[in-house]
């Protein structure tokens, strides 16, 4: 199937303003790497500038020695004590030269990992604070997917720089020499690098925009990689024999962008050589000319051999500094996107002097007219939704998949913040709360609670992270939630790793991780506890047993129940039907019966199922 490349992200063409503009980016950048580590920083910064020196003293060294050898050509001397002092120094120069780009590579390198790893942690620590639903956002990944892909790059950008102002100190250097010969030379030398220069600049702002444009696909390529090759996805591909079908989506969309990037790379290859064949005939030019003045007698065979290598390399330090500046400033842009990551800010926060949870909860939970969309949709999940959780109470949510009731346990724990109407605890609405605090309240075990590949007792010790070193509290959590019968039978019990990913891990039964995340929320001691489904994968004798502890356990706390099951649902306090995101019924299992509404109709199709 071919696939259009998103016409939308195309428009972001990097302009050169733009790229100018990104430049601003490095001050702070500067700022970041200097923070990292001060004595590393200035460590390079002074071996860089004693290293720019180095080759306009060779040079002239150089011509010294030649100057000296026709010298003692001509004088028929056999006196070579001067001649081998500038040898000496020469080689001198050469050694400090490599040792002094040993460290300069050393220094900067430790300074470029520590700063990458300095960026990871902070991107980490960043997105955690961000909402939920930034994360269900696609263009949220793609920035994140380039802030992320940006922190290795960065260690480039680093010495990038640095070499920079390396590199016009010792263009300065030599260019004394150059200009106390004939300062037009360096005027022809900038005229002959210009063009390759302006070329490249053009050509990175191009590779930059396919990129930059291709974040999206990148993702999807990175997603059937992914689905390909994983052991989370190799069930359902092999038994849906859908190897083919991935890999085939794959390769029409790698296939496309090789091709766009080797339609780029081929014209970046041919106008470049032209351009650089600009900046050869400059210098040839100019040889001919100091050819031509030494062989009239003008400046010695010495000053050649220092102005033709100041000439030569003053060209290659320009070009690198000019090529240089391209993907600096690409960099900045790339720069851009880190730091524009770090600007995103969470929607949902806590308020600036917080009410203090109440322990225990006096009134409970009321819901007035809340109405919620999905940032990403049109539709309303949840509309003019109305009822009271009281406090202590057991409330069964019932509804058909869609009705809204995952959607009503986001709103609670804040994930989410209604658009319509408010959610009052105690009497004051859920904004007025530490969010952290909160949180920590309400425990919640989501159908999709996530199987984490680490160790028995760390998958029950993520309930209340704080308890991990609590060894009976995580049993007793286990016995509540019958897990502990799971890791019994585990070869090394709450030490175990679970899952496939890592070696020696062991993989459980849906049911048995159902159990497992089960403890989690009994290890929280939570004021309001939320079941979304949480024993859907269970057999029949453990939902049983689940629903009898689950009763005992949270007698005088308030939890919340989502079910599909009757068995289960009928044991609530109150049982709240809803539909289309709304309330349809409320009342206890008896009362909604009688009421021979929505309720009494899906209990009884149930029931008849089992009869
Ligand atoms: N992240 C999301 N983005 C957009 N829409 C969503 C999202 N999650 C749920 N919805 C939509 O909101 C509505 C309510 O979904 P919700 O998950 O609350 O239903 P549910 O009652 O829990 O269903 P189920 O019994 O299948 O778990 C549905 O129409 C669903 O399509």
């Amino acid at each position: 199937m071919a696939r259009k490349r998103n016409t939308e992200t195309s428009e972001h063409q990097p302009s050169f303003r733009e790229r100018f503009a990104a430049l601003r980016n490095l001050p702070a950048f500067f700022r970041q790497i200097w923070q990292t580590s001060p004595s590393l920083t200035i460590l390079n910064f002074v071996l860089r500038l004693i290293r720019s020196t180095v080759p306009t003293a060779t040079l002239y060294v150089g011509k010294l020695i030649v100057d000296e050898v026709i010298r003692l050509a001509n004088a028929h001397s056999t006196d070579l004590t001067h001649l081998w002092t500038l040898v000496a120094i020469e080689f001198g120069l050469a050694i400090g030269s490599d040792l002094l780009s040993r460290g300069i590579n050393l220094s900067e390198s430790l300074l470029g990992d520590w700063y990458a790893h300095q960026t990871s942690v902070r991107l980490m620590q960043h997105a955690a604070t961000l909402d939920l639903a930034q994360f269900e956002n696609a263009t949220f990944y793609d920035k994140l997917e380039r802030a992320r892909q940006q922190t290795a790059g960065r260690t480039q950008l680093l010495s990038q720089t640095f070499s920079q102002v390396q590199d016009l100190l010792t263009i300065a250097s030599l260019a004394i020499g150059l200009i106390s010969f004939a300062p037009w030379l360096l005027l022809l030398l900038l005229v002959a690098v210009i063009p390759s220069f302006l070329g490249e600049l053009h050509f990175n702002a191009k590779s930059y925009s396919l990129l930059y444009g291709w974040t999206p696909q990148r993702r999807e390529l990175d997603y059937y990689r992914y689905l390909g090759a994983s052991d989370d996805t190799a069930k359902e591909v092999k038994l849906f024999g859908l190897s083919d079908f991935l890999i085939n989506r794959y390769r029409t969309l790698s296939e496309q962008y090789f091709h766009e990037n080797r339609k780029l790379a081929l014209e970046r290859a041919s106008w470049g050589s032209l351009l650089l064949a600009i900046g050869t005939v400059g210098y040839y030019a100019a040889y001919g000319y100091m050819i031509f003045q030494t062989v009239q007698g003008r400046v010695t065979l010495g000053d050649l051999t220092f102005l033709a290598g100041s000439f030569r390399q003053v060209r290659s330090l320009l070009e690198g500094i000019l090529g240089r500046f391209n993907s600096i400033s690409q960099g900045a842009l790339y720069l851009k996107d880190l730091f524009e990551f770090f600007e995103i800010q969470p929607q949902i926060v806590s308020p600036v002097s917080p009410r203090p949870f109440p322990v225990p909860i006096r009134e409970g939970f009321v819901f007035e007219g809340v109405g919620f969309k999905y940032p990403n949709s049109e539709k309303w999940a949840v509309r003019n939704l109305s009822f009271h959780l009281r406090a202590g109470e057991k409330l069964a949510l019932v509804g058909e998949n869609g009705a809204g009731k995952t959607t009503l346990v986001k709103l609670l724990g804040r994930l989410y913040d209604p658009d319509e109407g408010r959610i009052l605890l105690d009497g004051y609405d859920l904004k007025a709360y530490n969010l952290e605090e909160l949180r920590t309240h309400i425990g919640v075990i989501f159908q999709d609670y996530l199987r984490f590949q680490f160790s028995a007792g760390d998958n029950i010790a993520v309930g209340d992270i704080v308890e991990r070193e609590n060894l009976p509290a995580l049993e007793r959590a286990a016995e509540d939630s019958l897990a502990d019968a799971v890791i019994a039978g585990l070869p090394l019990g709450y030490e175990q790793p679970l899952g496939r990913r890592f070696s020696g891990g062991v993989e459980l039964s849906g049911g048995q991780w159902q159990k497992v995340a089960l403890a989690r929320a009994y290890l929280r001691e939570a004021d309001l506890l939320i079941l979304d489904e949480p024993t859907s994968a269970l057999d029949a004798r453990a939902e049983y047993e689940v629903f009898q502890r689950f009763a005992e356990l949270t007698k005088g706390k308030t939890a919340v129940l989502i079910s599909h099951r009757f068995s289960t649902v009928r044991m609530a306090d109150r049982i709240l039907v809803l539909e289309g995101g709304k309330v349809l019924e409320m009342g206890t299992h008896e009362e909604l019966l009688a009421q021979q509404g929505r309720y009494a109709e899906l209990f009884e199709l149930q029931a008849e199922g089992y009869r």
